[in-house]
C-alpha cells in the first residue's frame, strides 16, 4: 500500500490497472469505513487498484461545528486499511488541496440539498460535492463507494454524477452498527460511555417509527412522537422524519420509506437512517 500526500504523486501512482474503486472519507476510519473499502477491492477485483482518500474537509464544516476537534489519526488508519485490502491512500494537507481559495464551487439543487442535513447545516452539500467533485477529478475512480450511513449523502453525490455525466459508478454500503444497534460513527468517540448507550434511543427510535407507521400512525403524528422522545431522554433532535427512499420526498401510500434523524446528544452531533416500508 502506498501513501500519498501530493496530487501529482497519486496520480502518476494510478497510471495503469484498472478498474480504480475509490473510498472518500475523513478519516478516524471504523470498521463501518473499513466495510466499503473491501467492498471496493470486491468491485475493482484482483487487477484493479483501491484508493481511500482521508481529507478532513473544511468547506463543509460551518465556523461553530467541529472541524478542529475532528480527530486526526493516519498513522492508525494507514495500518487499517492496509489490513483491508486498500492499495493507495490519498491524505492531501489543506495547502495541496486548497492552495488558493476554493472559488469554483459545485451546488447541488435546493430540493435535495437544503432539506434535513442541508437545512440545519446551510452550505454541507456545497462543500461536500465540491470536494467529491475535486477528488473524483484526482483518482479518476471507475467505482466510488459512499455508506447509507449519510444517506441524504449519497443520494446527492448520486444525483451529481447522473447529471454531470461522470463517468463513475457509485456503490452504497450498508451501515455498520455495533451488537446493540449504534451506528458506527467517527463521532461517537466523542461520547462518554454512558453517552454511548444513550446514544442507542437514536437507532430504537428510527425503528420504532417504521413500525408505528406501519401500524396506522399518520406521518406527522410519528414524526412527532419521535421527536418528543428524544427531547425527553434530554437530546435536542434536529429532525425525525419518515421520507420516500427514492428521492427523500414527503411519501404517498406505497412508497418504500426510510427514517431518517439528527440530534445532539450532550456537544455530540449523531445522524442516523433506517430504510422500511410503510403503511
Ligand atoms: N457505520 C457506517 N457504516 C458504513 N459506512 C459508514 C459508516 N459510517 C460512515 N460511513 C461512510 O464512510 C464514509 C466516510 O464517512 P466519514 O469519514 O464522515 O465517517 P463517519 O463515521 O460518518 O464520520 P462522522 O462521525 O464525521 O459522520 C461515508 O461514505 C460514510 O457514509
Ligand atoms: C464524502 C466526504 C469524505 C467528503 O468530505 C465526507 O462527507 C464523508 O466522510 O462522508
Ligand atoms: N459523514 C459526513 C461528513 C460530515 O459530517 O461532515
Amino acid at each position: 500500500m502506498l501513501i500519498h500526500h501530493t496530487i501529482a504523486a497519486q496520480r502518476a501512482a494510478l497510471r495503469g490497472r484498472a478498474p480504480i474503486a475509490f473510498v472518500p472519507t475523513m478519516g478516524n476510519l471504523h470498521e463501518g469505513h473499513l466495510a466499503l473499502v473491501r467492498q471496493a477491492r470486491a468491485a475493482a477485483g484482483p487487477d484493479g487498484q483501491v484508493v481511500c482518500s482521508i481529507f478532513v474537509n473544511r468547506l463543509q464544516f460551518a465556523p461553530h461545528e467541529d472541524f478542529d476537534r475532528y480527530p486526526r489519526t493516519l498513522e492508525r488508519d494507514c495500518a487499517l486499511l492496509r489490513e483491508a485490502g486498500c492499495d493507495h491512500v490519498f491524505a492531501p494537507d489543506e495547502a495541496e488541496l486548497y492552495p488558493e481559495p476554493q472559488g469554483y464551487k459545485v451546488q447541488p439543487p435546493s430540493a435535495l440539498a437544503d432539506i434535513l442535513e442541508g437545512h440545519f447545516r446551510p452550505g454541507f452539500f456545497t462543500g461536500v460535492c465540491t470536494v467529491v467533485a475535486k477528488l473524483f477529478h484526482i483518482v479518476q475512480p471507475h467505482i466510488a463507494v459512499f455508506g447509507k450511513k449519510d444517506y441524504q449523502q449519497l443520494m446527492v453525490i448520486r444525483r451529481m454524477v447522473a447529471q454531470m455525466a461522470l463517468p463513475i459508478e457509485i456503490l452504497g454500503g450498508e451501515t455498520l452498527r455495533n451488537a446493540q444497534g449504534l451506528a458506527l460513527s467517527s463521532r461517537n468517540g466523542y461520547l462518554s460511555d454512558e453517552q454511548r448507550e444513550q446514544a442507542l434511543l437514536l437507532s430504537r427510535t428510527l425503528r420504532d417509527m417504521l413500525q408505528r407507521h406501519a401500524a396506522g400512525a399518520a406521518l406527522e403524528e410519528t414524526e412527532a412522537w419521535a421527536m418528543a422522545q428524544l427531547s425527553a431522554a434530554g437530546w435536542a433532535p434536529d429532525y425525525m422524519v419518515l421520507r420516500r427512499q427514492h428521492d427523500l420526498g414527503t411519501p404517498a401510500a406505497g412508497d418504500a420509506l426510510v427514517a431518517l434523524g439528527a440530534a445532539k446528544l450532550g456537544n455530540t452531533r449523531l445522524i442516523d437512517n433506517i430504510e422500511g416500508r410503510g403503511a
